[in-house]
């Protein structure tokens, strides 16, 4: 096993023909899943299954954001560090694309990286519609983009998300993005509560997320009818499986560092953002 692989505890692609071992997958798979491959539908379920049980959206700190319980500098907090994120969103992708010998791949994935960055005419990419949530909230934009104040876990993980999409198959770095087919009901979720529950927060502010309920489910099809075409084997389809609960840690990751350092009470690492009292 890779020094990666150790590191997310997860058993990621073996070369084809090495003996069948599921990882953590095994715990989503049917009992009978390494004789024969489980059909598109049934696969599209366990993939499904993955989310439903650790996307984070079940985590503490989003639930405490969407039930109004985040306080200024928590949200301050969680928008800082999800810069990180959204800045590796559009590299990740491109490194993908460079993977890819398909046009019609490329051309497809290419989308991901115009809705983040922005297109030629001048319209405005999600990094940029992040930027302003995260002034919306009071933080200063040099500071935001610097990453600078970032937690030393937020770097890490966006870091690996990069390792998994260059290190492993092709078919793994595209199903690790498919936490996308989570993402819209939690965005149609988050956006109404955050305005209802936090008097500072506008529908100005959180116009990043409008967008998302369109690309979110577009980009998720395209990458599902990927995975389920070319996962044709038990090891592919565990691979995939894997690759979804990578993802799904590492974004849970981000809200464990995020909950330690800026809970009560309060762990900030040296360097990190220390919100001013409100
Ligand atoms: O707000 C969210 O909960 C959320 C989650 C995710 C995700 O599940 O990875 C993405 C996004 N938003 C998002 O805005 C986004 O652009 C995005 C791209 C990707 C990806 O892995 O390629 N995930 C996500």
């Amino acid at each position: 096993m890779t020094a990666l692989a150790e590191a997310w505890n997860c058993v990621l692609p073996e070369p084809d023909g090495a003996a069948y071992d599921p990882g953590p997958a095994r715990e989503f798979l049917p009992p009978n899943s390494r004789d024969r491959p489980l059909s598109p539908q049934e696969l599209e379920q366990v993939l499904r299954s993955v989310g439903a049980a650790r996307y984070h959206v079940l985590h503490p700190f989003h639930q405490r954001m969407n039930v109004g319980e985040l306080s200024f500098a928590q949200m301050q907090a969680w928008a800082l560090n999800r810069y990180c994120y959204q800045a590796v969103i559009p590299k990740k992708d491109a490194l993908i694309l460079a993977r890819s010998d398909d046009p019609a791949f490329r051309r497809e994935w290419r989308k991901r990286i115009v809705d983040h960055d922005g297109d030629d005419a001048g319209s405005e990419g999600g990094i940029r519609r992040w930027i302003k949530l995260a002034e919306g909230l009071g933080l200063g934009t040099q500071m935001v983009v610097s990453t600078r104040y970032a937690l030393p876990a937020t770097r890490y993980a966006v870091a690996s998300y990069i390792d998994l999409v260059t290190r492993h198959s092709m078919l793994v770095a595209v199903a690790s993005s498919l936490t996308e087919m989570f993402s819209g009901a939690a965005i149609a979720q988050r956006v109404p509560a955050m305005l209802a529950r936090y008097d500072y927060i506008t529908e100005e502010t959180l116009a990043y997320f409008t967008p998302r309920l369109t690309q979110a489910p577009r980009d998720a099809d395209f990458a599902l009818a990927y995975v389920t075409r070319h996962a044709d084997t038990p090891q592919r389809q565990a691979d995939a499986v894997n690759a979804l609960i990578a993802k799904c840690d590492m974004l849970w990751a981000m809200l464990d560092a995020l909950d330690h350092a800026y809970g009560a009470p309060q762990r900030i690492p040296p360097g990190a953002f220390r919100p001013e009292e409100r």
